[in-house]
């Protein structure tokens, strides 16, 4: 996730805060040093990084805390605000009829994000439309129109087409029933005359509302070159940052926005078409600094309720915070977030779970993919229902008999069970948590949102394992 270095050290840095009602100006220095740190390590430019720094000093010695506020507390939230106002506000992006025409390099993930964002505008409930305009990577068709089917949007392309403004001219009036229409266009490998032409001539025909520059968040200083280019030849509004389930940077892309004077539109955060969020500064700092982000869990936790097929009364998320833990539960669960994305992301999204508790579960713990559930699925079709109900009394002869069973090894009959204990120390850690009954307050306002759940709890009583 961008800037990941920035949550997990600066939370390190501030609980040293913890406990003191007054900071010292050596306190100020090394959380500023730490942010400094991180910044520059994410390729965030210099300059934007000495401006930060400064008004978060400035402020954190000259501000007079509120009284009773505790030193860690106060400084949070002026880094909180500091770091807001640096991103900015979200790009705006209305509900109703427009276009929008997306810029970038080769490979930065334009196609994937014009699917991408359909997919999202649809979800809002509008009928979006992406044109490919691309002719000069072969594949290009093919990919937008694959992902645009499995996103349900309209797709326009012409494979055998060799003039892009001729196909984003067809392609508006072939979909002219779309309300939101994303025009993708080719990229190059670096900045030649021929693509600004392009896209530039794609522009005049298009005139778009909106014009994004889809950018990969490994993306270092470059940035600042092609956001400047892009910016003269059709003016940039926005950001897409793509791919930052693989880096821990980004910072690149901070420094486009910072260039062009525009905002992050879109977040892209995987390959498949819903691998997507509408860029929220504010839950995007707090899940940065550890704070939570409870409009983007909410938002995932109704689209996995819609997703995952159970029946009512037999998912509810508040049994994740109380009860005892079962095999069964945890196949539910496997499957519901497995639905909501890779879980260590939907763990930053929850209120004090994102830094502390996060960081000292074993890497294992959220390494659920498909895979092992389907392998999981077998092992457990083949359990008794007690077996499934008490699995720490499952012994070796049990699991050779299982392994037997389900065409699986004994091995992997193991490591299921080792998945199963992890996952129970996981629940049990939160059910020590002290905000729990914010987090059942919480739970209860999602299933509401969500419109399933019910309130069936079907986790029965406390068994012989219970606690
Ligand atoms: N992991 C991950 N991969 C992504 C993401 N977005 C795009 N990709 C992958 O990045 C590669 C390039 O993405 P494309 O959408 O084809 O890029 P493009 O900008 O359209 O490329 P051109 O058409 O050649 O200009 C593909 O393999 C995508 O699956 C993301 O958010 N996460």
């Amino acid at each position: 996730m961008v800037l990941d270095d920035l949550g997990s050290s600066l939370r390190g840095t501030l609980d040293k805060l913890r406990g003191k009602s007054r900071i010292s100006e050596e306190d100020v220095e090394e959380v500023v040093k730490e942010i400094q740190r991180s910044l520059l390590s994410a390729d965030v430019d210099v300059s934007l990084v000495m401006e930060l720094s400064d008004s978060i000093k400035t402020r954190a010695l000259e501000e007079e805390p509120p009284s009773g506020t505790p030193a860690r507390d106060f400084v949070l939230r002026i880094v909180y605000e500091e770091l807001v106002d640096l991103i900015g506000e979200s790009t705006d992006l209305p509900l109703e009829e427009q276009t929008i025409l997306l810029a970038g390099l080769q490979g930065s993930g334009k196609t994937t994000t014009s699917a991408k964002m359909a997919w999202w505008f649809s979800t809002k409930g509008l009928q979006p439309a992406v044109i490919q305009t691309d002719t000069f990577r072969p594949g290009a068709y093919d990919q937008a129109k694959q992902m645009c089917e499995r996103a349900e949007v309209d797709f326009y392309g012409d494979p055998d087409g060799e003039d892009p403004v001729q196909i984003a001219r067809d392609g508006l009036e072939a979909t002219s029933d779309a309300d939101v229409h994303i025009v993708d266009t080719a990229g190059r490998h670096a900045l030649e005359d021929d693509l600004i032409a392009e896209i530039e001539q794609i522009n005049d025909v298009v005139q778009p509302d909106t014009s994004l520059l889809v950018l990969d968040a490994a993306i270092g200083q470059g940035a600042k070159d092609q956001a400047q280019q892009f910016d003269e030849s059709i003016g940039i509004d926005g950001v897409a940052i793509t791919k930052l389930d693989g880096t821990a940077k980004g910072g690149g892309a901070l420094t486009a926005v910072d260039q062009t004077d525009s905002s992050i539109a879109f977040l892209g955060t995987g390959e498949e078409v819903e691998d997507v969020e509408r860029f929220e500064p504010e839950g995007f700092i707090s899940r940065l600094l550890g704070m939570g982000d409870l409009g983007q869990l909410a938002e995932r936790v109704e689209r996995a309720m819609e997703q995952t097929q159970v029946e009512e009364e037999d998912w509810d998320p508040e049994d994740m915070l109380t009860g005892q833990f079962t095999l069964n539960d945890m196949q539910k669960q496997m499957e519901a977030m497995n639905n909501m994305g890779p879980l260590d992301q939907v763990m930053d999204m929850i209120p004090g779970f994102g830094g502390g508790i996060k960081d000292q579960l074993p890497d294992d713990a959220m390494d659920v993919t498909q895979d092992r559930m389907r392998t999981f699925e077998y092992i457990m079709d083949s359990m008794t229902d007690t077996e499934k109900e008490y699995p720490r009394a499952i012994g070796a002869s049990q699991i050779e008999r299982i392994a037997r069973g389900s065409g699986t090894s004994e091995e992997e009959v193991r490591e299921l069970l080792q998945q199963f204990k992890m996952m129970e120390r996981t629940i049990k850690q939160f059910q020590g948590m002290g905000s729990e009954q914010e987090m059942q307050r919480m739970m209860k306002q999602m299933q509401q949102q969500g419109g399933g759940g019910g309130g069936g709890g079907g986790m029965g009583g406390m068994g012989p394992f219970g606690d």
